[in-house]
């Protein structure tokens, strides 16, 4: 049944214009055909090491490297984890230490704990390190800098003396990830002159001087945040794939209630793979819309670090730490459900779906664990709590915790299911929510004597407070992208269903965080839930169109059960086909093995 549309009696319910949503998850037109364009050439970014050098290297410097690395005259590792360390970056113990007598720096790694370990590129490929260590001068140690060290020979690719690289092994799975050369690397006392520091926020001087700049130490993380708000807009790519796959299997799947002969049904008709398919179908655009604007405000703080002005980077650092954490969790168990929403196929690799999360799910540990990160926002909230006092006014993201008072008196006052609809009740719920979370850590945060004491016990509350926090913002920034002029025939009223499906399930699945803050009554709660049956019934006859907006070809989606035509069971079995297994009848081994033992004669006549 080649060229047959499986699904397009699917794509006939579509109530909404199509070809206008793929525009606006794309971000523009523009956008929409440059992807369309490009969506099938892949491209090997050498992305950590580039950031790295325009951030923190001087003019003169980026005019030395920049063009060598943009032209791949030298390919780059951003080479930071040691074996011993990775969250804690004050805590990396290579050291570079500075030799007035030939104006180097002496790299070497003392311990083996100090081993550089984890960094891309670096096990095989790079031929230079952005190493991390820390600076020495006459034995005074100024902290973590950067250090440009050529690591192998630009003639011949072997190992410069001194340095000692090897790759750190398989990876988790036996996918894409192991194609990376993660890399290990000690340094012996290896020199390197003293201009390949990194100096635009730090100098070292002829004479050995330390002369810190007069911006913020906090800039030298800056590449950190350049690359966290990638992974949040790489974290919509990845759970849109899976989503789309699930959803086109779960259009194509029958399985149990024929009458008389009619079809079974199709699996995506039951309510129970509704509830888990369509909170991560609305989960990709809410991440896609965040994202976007995530990707503005970064844009926005570059402008104003030019213009010297830092008022915005705690902000931006706790943003893109906060969403890095959520969006990446999400993505990563949104991956792995989609894989049960396709039952026993979904275990397939040409489902597309193991190779897909085994490849994306070191992004929750990767470029800052998790729940450090969700730590760090914690210590932003509560830094702009105890700010409140001395009639600090929170902007951006915090404004809210400005309104503290009034949240606290706050109680929703829905009182049927569809004035959970309504974007302001929606924000005022999550609002009162978040700010009743963070204020009650900083309550219980004053009662120690140490802020750190307490820091550490009350952390698991801390992470809660921050999680709804960066919950509120992905849920407000998906209600301002709707405030936007977005044309199309029913393009904004399906935005405005999977808004309300992100929204209602949050709400949902912190039932416990809403109840116990006294926010909404368990009526209130029941009451969202109704609304959120009803969004799912609504969202069912657009969602393959919806998954089809994503625009992914075939030969990105790389799965049988997500096929555009949706011509599964033929092609499921002609994959299978393709296994080496299948080249013969008999396997190797079965003569010398297998056979022997079936020849052995029966004992007393019997198996
Ligand atoms: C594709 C896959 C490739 C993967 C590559 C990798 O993984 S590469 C490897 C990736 N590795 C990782 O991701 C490692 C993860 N670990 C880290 O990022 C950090 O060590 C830390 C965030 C845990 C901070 O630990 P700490 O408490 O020891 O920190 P501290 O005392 O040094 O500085 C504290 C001050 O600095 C602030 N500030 C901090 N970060 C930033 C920032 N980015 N921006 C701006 N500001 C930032 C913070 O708010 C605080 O400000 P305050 O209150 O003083 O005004
Ligand atoms: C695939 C992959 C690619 C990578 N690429 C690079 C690269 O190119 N360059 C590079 O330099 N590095 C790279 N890394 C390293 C990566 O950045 C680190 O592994 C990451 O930052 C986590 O640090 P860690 O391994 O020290 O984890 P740990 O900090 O040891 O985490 C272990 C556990 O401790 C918990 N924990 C740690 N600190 C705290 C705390 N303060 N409070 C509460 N809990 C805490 C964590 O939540 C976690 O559960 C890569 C890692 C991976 C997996």
């Amino acid at each position: 049944m080649e060229g047959v549309d499986h699904l397009a009696h699917e794509r006939n319910k579509a109530q909404f214009d199509v070809a206008v949503m793929k525009a606006v998850w794309a971000g523009s037109r523009d956008a929409y055909e440059l992807f369309h364009r490009f969506s099938r050439l892949v491209a090997n970014d050498p992305e950590m090491f580039i950031p790295a050098i325009k951030a923190q290297a001087t003019e003169e410097q980026q005019k030395q490297w920049l063009p060598l690395a943009n032209k791949m005259k030298i390919i780059g590792s951003y080479t930071q984890t040691e074996l011993g360390h990775g969250s804690n970056v004050r805590g990396l113990e290579t050291t570079a230490t500075f030799d007035p007598k030939t104006d180097e720096f002496v790299l070497n790694s003392p311990t083996l704990t100090a081993t550089k370990w984890w960094p891309g590129g670096l096990g095989k490929i790079a031929t230079h390190a952005l190493a991390h260590a820390r600076l020495i001068i006459d034995d005074k140690d100024y902290g973590v800098h950067g250090f440009l060290v050529q690591l192998r020979s630009l003639d011949d690719h072997l190992t410069l003396p001194g340095i000692t690289i090897g790759d750190i092994g398989m990876k988790y799975g036996s996918g894409a990830y192991n194609t990376m050369d993660n890399g290990s690397l000690i340094f012996d006392h290896v020199r390197i002159p003293r201009n390949q520091m990194l100096m635009r926020l730090s100098q070292v001087t002829r004479e050995g001087k330390y002369v810190p700049s007069n911006v913020p130490r906090q800039l030298s993380y800056g590449t950190m945040v350049y690359v966290r708000q990638k992974i949040v807009f790489d974290a919509s790519i990845a759970l849109s794939r899976a989503v789309c796959i699930s959803t086109r299997y779960s259009a194509v799947r029958r399985q149990f209630g024929s009458h008389n002969g009619s079809p079974e049904t199709q699996v995506i008709d039951y309510k129970t793979q509704q509830a888990r398919l369509f909170p991560l179908l609305a989960s990709a655009y809410a991440i896609r819309f965040v994202s976007e604007w995530l990707n503005s405000f970064y844009k926005d703080l570059l402008q104003r670090l030019e213009a010297k002005d830092f008022s915005t980077l705690p902000e931006a650092h706790a943003c893109t730490a906060g969403l890095k954490s959520i969006t990446t969790s999400v993505a990563a168990d949104g991956i792995e459900e989609c894989r049960k929403l396709c039952g026993g196929h979904g275990y397939l690799t040409s489902s597309g779906l193991p190779e897909l999360s085994a490849v994306y799910i070191p992004a929750c540990t990767y470029e800052g664990d998790n729940v450090v990160m969700l730590l760090q926002v914690a210590r932003y909230l509560m830094k702009t709590i105890s700010q409140l006092k001395s009639g600090n006014k929170p902007v951006g993201t915090t404004a809210y915790l400005g309104r503290a008072e009034q949240l606290m008196q706050y109680h929703s006052d829905v009182l049927r299911a569809e004035d959970w609809l309504k974007p302001n009740v929606v924000v005022e719920a999550f609002e009162a929510r978040a700010a009743r979370m963070s204020m009650a850590c900083a309550q219980n945060l004053s009662k120690f004597n140490n802020p750190e004491d307490g820091f550490q016990e009350l952390s698991a509350d801390l992470v809660e407070a921050a999680t709804a926090h960066c919950q509120l913002i992905i849920v407000s920034k998906f209600i301002e992208k709707l405030q936007q002029d977005i044309p199309g025939k029913g393009v904004k009223e399906q935005l405005g269903v999977l808004r309300s499906i992100y929204a209602l399930f949050l709400l949902h699945k912190h039932i416990g965080d809403f109840l116990s803050t006294d926010c909404i009554t368990p009526k209130q709660g029941y009451l969202a839930n109704e609304q959120l049956r009803s969004l799912y019934s609504q969202v069912r006859p657009n969602a393959i169109a919806l998954v089809d907006a994503f625009n992914y070809t075939d030969h990105f989606l790389s799965s049988v059960l997500g096929r555009y035509d949706g011509n599964v069971y033929p092609k499921l079995y002609e994959e299978a086909w393709k296994d080496p297994l299948n080249d013969t009848s008999i396997p190797d081994g079965f003569h010398e093995y297998v056979q022997p033992m079936l020849k052995q004669p029966l004992h007393h006549g019997r198996l």
